[in-house]
């Protein structure tokens, strides 16, 4: 197996006094080497079970997974040094400063201390690693909890919605740190529902809806799928609108009246429009091809629009325990 990340049939139901749930209901995934992969997928679809799973925190009803090649959880204990990763709200000690936290993290998982100034260096907080973590803002909390998954240099690293609850500011800071991590070679999975942000910074995704895969690959490739032939189509006069979209029905366009514009598709060239609406003398003044985008998709296929969430960041809290509990395997 080459994928640094594989996931075959894996089924999880939670059983409790309000009844059966199925999290998970035979869902596959795939990341290769190298690749800042993006989990997609609404709320409640299975996202974080499937990280936890991954990470030996759940048990598993069914299926298999493997890193590295190596099927865990059987293999956890051989390949946990090599993976980071924060799947829920880390919280830090706010008197502390980053480098004490750090510092604390890497001797507690015999890290050489050397290693506490690469990864602040790494993540841009370098030059305020002397101040206590609650003068921090969100962003930079989310960098430190990162850097904590970053002490032992992990081959592959995963976060659950490292982005939630940024700014656009601290969004940017952090799509900067995923592609400098890529680029140094590091294998990043990142659970979002910032699907733009996905858009821009991953190289590949996956599309989780109801515990399955409803979508994946290369970032353009599942645009791509899903690029439909829609134009937007802009007439003369306003007043020619209604009657512009009876015309093109007949030819059999799908056709949608906003309230300025037509959205047509079905239509299998641009020129049968122009034709069309020449022939009733409608002019056309613009006919533009609409690019799909990594959210229309998602929306197409999940059935939901992405929504911003209010979790898993981490927490601002100064009383925290200096251990972020949402890390993994140091
Ligand atoms: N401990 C649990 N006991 C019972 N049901 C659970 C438990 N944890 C999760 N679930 C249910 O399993 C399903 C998947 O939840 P999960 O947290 O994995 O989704 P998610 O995609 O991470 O969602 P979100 O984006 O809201 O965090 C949901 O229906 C959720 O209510």
């Amino acid at each position: 197996m080459s994928a640094v990340l594989e996931i075959q049939g894996l089924q999880k139901t939670y059983r409790s006094r309000k009844g059966v749930r199925k999290a998970l209901d035979g869902f596959d995934m795939v990341v290769e080497a190298g690749q800042v992969h993006g989990f997609l997928g609404p709320n409640g679809s299975g996202k974080t079970t499937t990280l936890r799973t991954l990470l030996g925190l759940i048990k598993p009803n069914g299926g298999r997974m493997a890193i590295f090649g190596r099927e865990v959880p059987e293999a956890l204990p051989e390949v946990a040094g090599s993976v980071g990763a924060i799947v829920e709200s880390p919280q830090f000690f706010g008197n502390f400063t980053a480098h004490d936290t750090l510092s604390l993290l890497a001797d507690a998982g015999g890290v050489d201390q050397g290693r506490v100034f690469e990864v602040l260096e790494l993540v841009g907080l370098r030059d305020r690693s002397k101040d206590r973590v609650k003068t921090y803002s969100l962003g930079m909390k989310q960098r430190l909890a990162v850097a904590s998954a970053l002490l032992k240099n992990p081959k592959l690293l995963i976060l659950d919605e490292p982005a939630n609850g940024l700014d656009p500011g601290g969004i940017r800071e952090m799509r900067t740190l995923m592609r400098t991590l890529a680029e140094s070679g590091m294998t990043v999975v990142l659970s979002s529902h910032i699907l733009g942000e996905i858009q821009l910074i991953c190289d590949s995704v996956t599309i989780i809806s109801a515990g399955r895969r409803v979508a994946a690959g290369g970032v353009a490739d599942v645009l791509a799928q899903h690029q439909t032939s829609s134009v937007r189509v802009r007439v003369e006069s306003l007043a020619d609108l209604t009657a512009s979209a009876g015309a093109l029905r007949e030819i059999g366009a799908q056709v949608v009246v906003e309230a300025d514009h037509l959205m047509v598709s079905g239509v299998a060239q641009a020129s049968a429009i122009t034709r069309t609406l020449a022939s009733r003398g409608v002019f056309v003044s613009e006919l533009a091809p609409i690019a799909v985008d990594l959210e229309s998709v998602f929306l197409e296929l999940t059935g939901t629009a992405p929504v911003d969430g209010a979790h898993r960041q981490v927490d601002q809290s100064a009383m925290a325990p200096a251990v972020p509990n949402g890390g993994w395997g140091l």
